[in-house]
């Protein structure tokens, strides 16, 4: 006997001499028993609970594959000692659950990428319309686009110019066509806010049109080096992000390239499994028609155009399946009382002339910076009296909570977001501080739109696994998953995966049953038709059992799940045996 075993055969002796008692003794069987009761009784409060009670035979078929696949994953993919190439080339660590941004290449890459890239999630809840669609594609078609020109308003030389100047695009008629003598916008030389054709102005960029190209997405996007800054601070990540709109906003507001960009935003949502989305717009840029170098006088162009889109793409092939699309009419927070209520009043004509277009209403920008809801009373009083005298209902669809504020006027926004009725919160990050709140918002059935990567990229929690949804999943809160501003905030493009990718390798007590859960909350509390606000709690309660079209569109979300499972358990389900997992 070597010297190892004989050593490990007297510390047993010795264990046993001294009494300890081992694993399988009925006393510590008792305590285990008593254990697993209390850990069973605890998920009875969570939110998923009903949905993983009655889950079919091939979900949960589905659901062991997908945690043995996401278990050999983790050993594999995302361990450091059996895959290590990522630690040698770039200097980190990698372990499931690493932050968002260093994770994202090798998250594409695995199998349970592939997987939940196809998965039916339901509708996206929360996103602002600016900060969506295909970066490369949008530029592209910009670049090819007559008449469309750039400016700034100070020359393009050096980093600090490149980096934050005021650039714009907007169609001009009469600008000069491109000649030698007219100085480059990348040149001292250049007059301030002198527009320029936008070929020009990318073609006369360092690394020419693939330089501007670059230039561009740079400028309308937080990279993964500034997002892991969090030292940082939130205000400063939000002055980046917060000047990516109007710039966004001015390529993506003519007519021409809004219509390609409503249908690319409207096909990346329908690839990625979404059948519905609820979209928060601001109108406060302008908006040019065709041809026409003086903006829009109102928005009804811009609404008409949307609406005209999405019908297109409901009716068109590629759009077989697809639900549709609504607005939640969105001001900007920090704006004065006039501001906000003209802003409201345009709300009001717009829903009268677009009732099935506009959904809700909403106050966005940094919460911080922004005037709380408190604040707001008055603005948000006589918008709804109001609508009650122009005979419309535009319900509140709140952010709030989006904030590390304990107790201050910022996270009190939850509250008033929830006495003044809000169907669903956008974030609700740090509402698992408010006990009162959350017995609240479950009672009253509000949703919490939640958005890991948007909280992480924005520093509110340095990854995943810190978030506090799983704190809200526990004690029952009904949510869904959103993206925010996939565009710019490194997801790419318009779709969840990422985030659903991460909330499921992330959160060890989720599962392929509660991920599927959230996305059933989010067809069950999307803003398919106007609804009183009973109405709005009947079909909350009655759920796919009701008569109406959440209930018909909540059954069609199983019936798509159930063969999505099936595909699962065909396709991966040889790979790997699950006779073995408990
Ligand atoms: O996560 C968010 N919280 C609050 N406001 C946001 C968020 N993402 C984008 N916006 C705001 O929406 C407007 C465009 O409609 C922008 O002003 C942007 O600041």
């Amino acid at each position: 006997m070597n010297s190892a075993e004989d050593r490990a055969r007297k510390d047993e002796e010795w264990i046993e001499e001294e009494g300890v008692p081992s694993l399988g003794e009925p006393l510590i069987q008792k305590y285990l028993d008593g254990r697993d009761a209390l850990i069973e009784q605890e998920k009875r409060q969570r939110s998923d609970h009903a949905f993983r009670s009655t889950l079919s035979p091939m979900a949960a078929e589905a659901s062991a594959i997908i945690s043995a696949i996401r278990f050999e994953e983790q050993q594999t993919l995302w361990n450091r000692e059996y895959e290590d190439n990522l630690a040698k080339d770039e200097g980190i660590d990698i372990y499931p659950g690493m932050m968002f941004s260093l994770a994202k290449g090798r998250m594409e890459r695995s199998k349970l990428w592939q997987i939940v890239r196809k998965m039916p999630k339901g509708a996206l809840l929360h996103c602002h319309l600016g900060a969506m669609g295909d970066l490369d594609l949008l530029i592209r078609e910009a670049l090819k686009t007559e008449g469309l020109c750039f400016s700034s308003d100070v020359a393009l030389v050096g980093d600090e110019a490149g980096e934050k100047a005021n650039v714009r695009f907007q169609y001009q008629l009469d600008v000069k066509p491109p000649d030698d003598t007219q100085p480059s916008i990348w040149s001292d030389s250049y007059t301030p806010h002198t527009w320029l054709p936008l070929t020009t102005a990318a073609s006369t960029c360092g690394g020419g049109e693939e330089g501007f190209i670059n230039w561009f997405k740079a400028r309308v996007t937080i990279s993964p080096e500034h997002s892991l800054q969090h030292h940082l601070g939130i205000s400063e990540i939000w002055r980046k992000f917060t000047s990516c709109f109007p710039i966004m906003d001015s390529l993506l507001r003519y007519e021409p390239l809004y219509r390609i960009f409503i249908r690319n935003v409207l096909s990346q949502l329908h690839e990625d499994g979404i059948r519905w989305v609820d979209i928060r717009t601001d109108f406060t840029n302008p908006f040019r028609s065709t041809g026409c170098t003086e903006p829009d006088e109102d928005h009804e162009g811009m609404l008409g155009l949307l609406e005209d889109e999405i019908e297109k793409f409901n009716d068109s092939e590629e759009g077989k399946g697809f639900w549709g699309a609504r607005i939640i009419w969105s001001s900007i927070r920090r704006f004065d009382t006039r501001a906000i209520v003209e802003d409201m009043k345009n709300c009001i004509r717009m829903k009268q002339l677009f009732p099935e277009l506009i959904c809700g209403y909403d106050l966005v920008g940094q919460e911080e910076l922004g005037r709380p809801l408190a604040d707001l009373l008055p603005e948000l009083f006589w918008f709804k009296k109001r609508c009650m005298e122009e005979g419309v209902d535009i319900p509140f669809f709140f952010h709030a909570g989006e904030t590390l504020g304990t107790g201050d006027e910022v996270d009190e926004n939850l509250f008033d977001a929830v006495l003044l009725g809000t169907r669903r919160i956008g974030h609700g990050f740090s509402l698992y501080k408010h006990p009162l709140l959350v017995d609240m918002v479950k009672e009253k059935k509000i949703l919490i739109e939640s958005c890991p990567i948007s909280n992480e990229v924005l520093r509110l929690t340095s990854g995943i696994l810190s978030h506090p949804l799983p704190a809200l999943l526990a004690r029952g809160v009904p949510c869904s998953l959103c993206n925010d501003d996939p565009a710019m905030l490194g997801q790419g493009g318009s779709g969840m995966t990422h985030d659903f990718w991460q909330a499921l390798q992330g959160w060890e007590n989720l599962g392929l049953e509660g991920l599927a859960s959230l996305a059933e909350n989010s067809v069950r509390w999307a803003s398919f038709e106007d609804l009183s606000a009973r109405e709005w709690q009947g079909e909350l309660k009655e759920g796919a059992y009701g008569k109406g079209i959440r209930a018909k569109r909540m059954q069609e979300w199983a019936a798509e799940f159930e063969k999505w499972c099936g595909w699962v358990v065909e396709t991966f389900g040889p790979e790997h045996d699950v006779g073995t997992l408990d």
